[in-house]
């Protein structure tokens, strides 16, 4: 019924973190009680403003007729979903956005793609960025596939209606009264507000942070800072309190200094960076800052949207394969079972290089443990293989063959079975290659030698920072940690070195990533000797869930990983609460059937995004997603990109894996499949054991009040890892 939709930056902030509904897409009404924002209707345009709207703001416009955005659209929600991100874009310049979503630029013209790329669909949406040519956002079109932009082009009768009566409804009275009943919109917090809580940065710096934690935040910007903890010891919390303070203090001053705060996932820095951030300053003044010289003031994103930012790749027709979710790494998986079994036809390889080896041969071809074995290769790949930039015939690949191999790192004590690897390697990569798919590694390989370029050389003291943040160090690899010191500004430099702020907990990591390259570069991240803080207590967990965390430490391996690996955790500073208890089940069946029945009672009452059921399984994972027993009960998490489906939650459980909700925490958590089968297989290595255990730690790390571990009798009954914590007590069976 209406044409057009205007709305001004603080409103777009406002919708952009609330939950809507497709009823809202009827009236685009807003509640009464949202003092901030209104609603009004001239001619066929709805106007959504804020209090901060006036003549010289930016708007954003969107074309809601057929021909509109909406086009055909069954799921107008998504798609307004990342109108709004892109609005928040081009209006901010610090909000990034997901490489997935495969931006590509034209003079002032963008498209994006308009839903996940799993689904069939390849709808793309076109904004022009610079509409009217006073800076407003024009949101105007669709399209099935891709297509050039300058083909694409806007209705700008429809524009320049929409925008006839900005003013008039900026300083207009009569605010629509929103109709009783079902609005479709409730204005709500982002998840980080939830996990940062109501305190403010004041309140932190007076009185809440710890001794540890206030010598952290005092550190100046002389020399980078490991700052090192257990799960919910206040890292992220304190790197946030430092990144807005220091940027406070700098303003107050010369105000030059430009800062950046990265993290491993795009959603973590999205929604709860930005949402811890909002709580420690609710006017949200900090996104909005400048230097005295114009720039951006913080830059929150992953690494690798500065690098595709500066790659353009969308540009050219290349999409960066992301690995850190379900879908991802599914893919992945079945690249790398083709390319060994191309291998394994191949006589060369099984009559040839693999000759005198019978057992590795036969563990190649066993497909029983055929799922572990790829699990291996990937983990070889992702963090030594393309982390190292080595490829076959690479000047690399032969200190790869020949070379001494770390503890960590795949069992592959002969030059042959690397060759073999090898082999299966250059396979895969030509797999890729085929599909147009560019993996991240490599992306990031590329960005490396971008940075070392003539171009960047020109560009960094302009586009660099002088302030870099890095939390989750421990899921960087050695290549991504390798390009943060090129990310300076080359004045950053103090006389010990630059500032780079890294948190990490490497036991959290459930690849290899933070291992490559050796302990050193935590010590010395190449931007010179890092100082070190530790934090030592647990502000998330009850003592009886720390006290299990405790004790399950013992169950990780420990010395050869150079002290970095070990992190104290000490007591808790939460309440008390239940010990956390295991359950054992007959079946798989019935494990499923009452752990969801009792999950989805206590959302009923508690809410829904406060309860996660956390699988420790893939495959398992993978089938229960599908099962429809439990289907309706949960909204599940199957990729660290996906974390906005949490405030969809409502009465449903959460339903994820440890890894897709690392950063979050939730009051209860059932941790299922804590099996003993899966330690208990052959193809095990102490790696994939060791990773395994810190898939327990991270899940079991995420409860504030109350742990269940869930393990069923068909699977071999509770994993040994348990033992220790079962004998002791700090678990108990029910
Ligand atoms: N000094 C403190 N006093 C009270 N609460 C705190 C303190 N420090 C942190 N917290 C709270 O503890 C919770 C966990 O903090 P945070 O997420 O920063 O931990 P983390 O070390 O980054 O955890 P993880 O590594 O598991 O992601 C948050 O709710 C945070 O606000």
């Amino acid at each position: 019924m209406y044409k057009s939709l205007v709305m001004d930056r603080t409103a777009v902030a406002t919708l952009e973190s609330a939950l809507i509904d497709i009823e809202w897409f009827d009236k685009y009404t807003i509640p009464d009680n949202s003092e901030d924002i209104r609603v009004v209707i001239r001619d066929s345009t709805v106007y959504i403003l804020s209090n901060d709207a006036d003549v010289n703001s930016r708007f954003l416009v969107v074309n809601l007729t057929e021909n509109g955005v909406f086009r055909g659209s069954e799921s107008k929600k998504r798609y307004f979903e990342r109108i709004l991100r892109v609005a928040l874009h081009c209006f901010d310049r610090n909000v990034s956005l997901p490489i997935q979503w495969q931006a590509y630029h034209d003079g002032s013209r963008l498209s994006i793609y308009a839903e996940s790329i799993r689904s069939d669909d390849q709808n793309r949406i076109y904004f022009d960025q610079n509409a009217g040519e006073r800076g407003n956002l024009y949101a105007y079109a669709v399209t099935k596939g891709p297509q050039q932009l300058f083909l694409v082009n806007p209705d700008m009768v429809l524009y320049n209606e929409a925008v006839r009566w900005i003013d008039d409804a900026i300083y207009s009275e009569d605010v629509e009264q929103p109709p009783v009943g079902n609005l479709g919109i409730l204005l709500s917090e982002r998840i980080g507000t939830y996990i940062g809580g109501s305190t403010t940065l004041e309140q932190w710096l007076n009185n809440r942070l710890n001794t540890q934690q206030l010598k952290f935040v005092e550190k100046p910007h002389s020399a980078p800072v490991r700052l090192r903890g257990a799960a919910g010891t206040g890292k992220t919390q304190a790197m946030l309190v430092k990144c807005l303070k220091d940027m406070y203090d700098d303003e107050s001053q010369l105000n030059t200094k430009t800062f950046a705060f990265l993290t491993h996932s795009s959603a973590l820095a999205h929604e709860v960076v930005r949402g811890m951030l909002y709580s420690l300053d609710p006017s949200g003044r900090w996104q909005t800052l400048r230097t005295a010289g114009g720039e951006t003031k913080i830059w929150i994103g992953t690494i690798y949207e500065l690098a595709q930012q500066h790659l353009n790749y969308a540009r050219k027709g290349v999409t960066p394969l992301a690995v850190d979710g379900r879908e991802g790494r599914e893919y992945q998986r079945i690249l790398i079972d083709s390319s060994l079994k191309r291998i394994l036809n191949n006589p060369h390889i099984v009559h040839g290089v693999l000759a005198s080896e019978a057992e590795f041969l036969a563990r190649l071809k066993n497909e029983e443990s055929r799922p572990a074995l790829i699990e291996e290769i990937m983990n070889e790949f992702a963090c030594t293989l393309d982390a190292e930039n080595i490829h076959k015939g690479s000047e690399a690949a032969e200190a790869y063959l020949r070379g001494r191999r770390e503890k960590w790192q795949m069992d592959l004590p002969t030059a042959d079975q690397r060759k073999t690897i090898l082999e299966i390697h250059d396979v895969y990569r030509s797999l890729l290659k085929q599909e147009r798919f560019l993996s991240m590694d490599q992306m990031i390989a590329d960005y490396g030698r971008y940075l070392h370029s003539h171009e960047w050389e020109q560009l960094r003291d302009r586009d660099g920072f002088d302030v870099i943040f890095v939390d989750e160090y421990h899921y960087f690899n050695r290549v991504e940690a390798m390009t943060l010191h090129e990310l300076f500004k080359s004045r950053a430099k103090e006389s010990g070195g630059w500032p780079l702020f890294m948190a990490y907990d490497l036991k959290q990591s459930v690849n290899d990533a933070g291992l490559g390259g050796g302990f050193e570069r935590f010590r010395n991240p190449g931007v010179g000797k890092s100082v070190e803080v530790e934090l030592t207590e647990n502000y998330r967990s009850t003592p009886q869930i720390t006290r299990f965390l405790q004790d399950f430490d013992a169950a990780f391996p420990s010395a050869d990983l150079e002290g970095e690996y070990n992190t104290f955790i000490a007591h808790s500073r939460g309440k008390d609460g239940e010990i956390p208890t295991l359950k054992i089940y007959d079946t798989n069946y019935e494990l499923i059937d009452r752990v969801f029945e009792a999950a989805v009672d206590k959302a009923r009452r508690i809410g829904g995004r406060r309860v996660a059921v956390l699988c420790l399984v893939d495959h398992l994972f993978d089938r229960y997603r599908d099962a429809g027993r439990i289907s309706g009960k949960f909204v599940s998490i199957i990729s660290r990109d996906d974390l906005k489906e949490l405030q969809f939650a409502r009465s449903r459980c959460v339903f994820s894996m440890p890894e897709y909700v690392a950063g979050l925490q939730f009051d209860t958590v059932y941790l299922i499949h804590a099996d003993r089968t899966d330690l208990a297989s052959d193809g095990f290595s102490p790696g994939a054991r060791r990773r395994y255990i810190n898939r327990i730690y991270l899940g079991a790390s995420r409860a504030q009040e109350t742990l269940y571990l869930v393990s069923s009798r068909e699977r071999g009954g509770p994993s040994e890892v348990l033992s220790g914590p079962l004998e002791n007590k700090t678990i108990v069976e029910v």
